[in-house]
């Protein structure tokens, strides 16, 4: 039994429509779920705004099954990787895992943990606080909190993402 936080994000299509088939596939395995936060797009790759979500998941599975089921989830959303950092249907990234009091640290580049920008991204880190004011990141310079990670990101960055309202957002269950 493991714990993960995955982050979902689309920009291309049915941008909820991506992001519920994500909530519905791991709903038994479902702790928490963020509301759909619209964010603009980060990496420099000039394209519409994402849908993101971040979600906490508890299940019988490794890291890799996480993974697996991310990448799952992306074909079925008929997923092409062109651009790094570009559109797509949907995107599902394993930002980390932990076994029981023990956070999985990676450097298979295949599954990277924690993932190495995640401390970076506000459309990551303000929905994970969101659904878990307490919610820690292993980061090279140690475990920090994510409400502090957010403090250190550029305020322009934190203010674009913003929950959606309309249409409505998933609800935490
Ligand atoms: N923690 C992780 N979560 C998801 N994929 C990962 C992780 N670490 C490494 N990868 C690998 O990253 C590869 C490329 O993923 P993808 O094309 O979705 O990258 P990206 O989402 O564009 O960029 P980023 O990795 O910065 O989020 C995948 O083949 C996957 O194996
Ligand atoms: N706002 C936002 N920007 C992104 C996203 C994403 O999910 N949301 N995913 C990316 C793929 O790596 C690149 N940029």
């Amino acid at each position: 039994m493991t714990r993960a936080v995955l982050s979902a994000g689309s920009n291309v299509g049915d941008r909820l429509a991506h992001l519920t088939s994500v909530v519905d596939r791991v709903a038994d395995d479902l702790v928490a779920v963020s509301p759909v936060y619209s964010t603009p797009p980060w990496g420099g790759v000039e394209q519409d705004d994402f849908y993101n979500i971040t979600l906490i998941v508890d299940g019988d599975r490794g890291p890799y099954d996480w993974l697996a089921l991310g990448a799952e989830l992306e074909q079925d959303a008929d997923r092409t990787r062109e651009v790094r950092w570009g559109p797509r249907t949907l995107d599902v990234d394993v930002i980390t895992v932990s076994d029981g009091d023990d956070v999985v640290r990676s450097d298979d580049p295949q599954l990277l943990l924690p993932h190495p920008r995640a401390a970076e991204r506000a459309f990551v880190l303000v929905p994970w606080l969101a659904i878990d004011p307490a919610a820690t990141l292993w980061t090279p310079a140690g475990f920090e909190a994510v409400a502090d990670l957010i403090e250190r990101i550029d305020p322009a960055d934190i203010a674009g993402v913003v929950p959606v309202t309309d249409p409505p957002p998933v609800r935490s269950r």
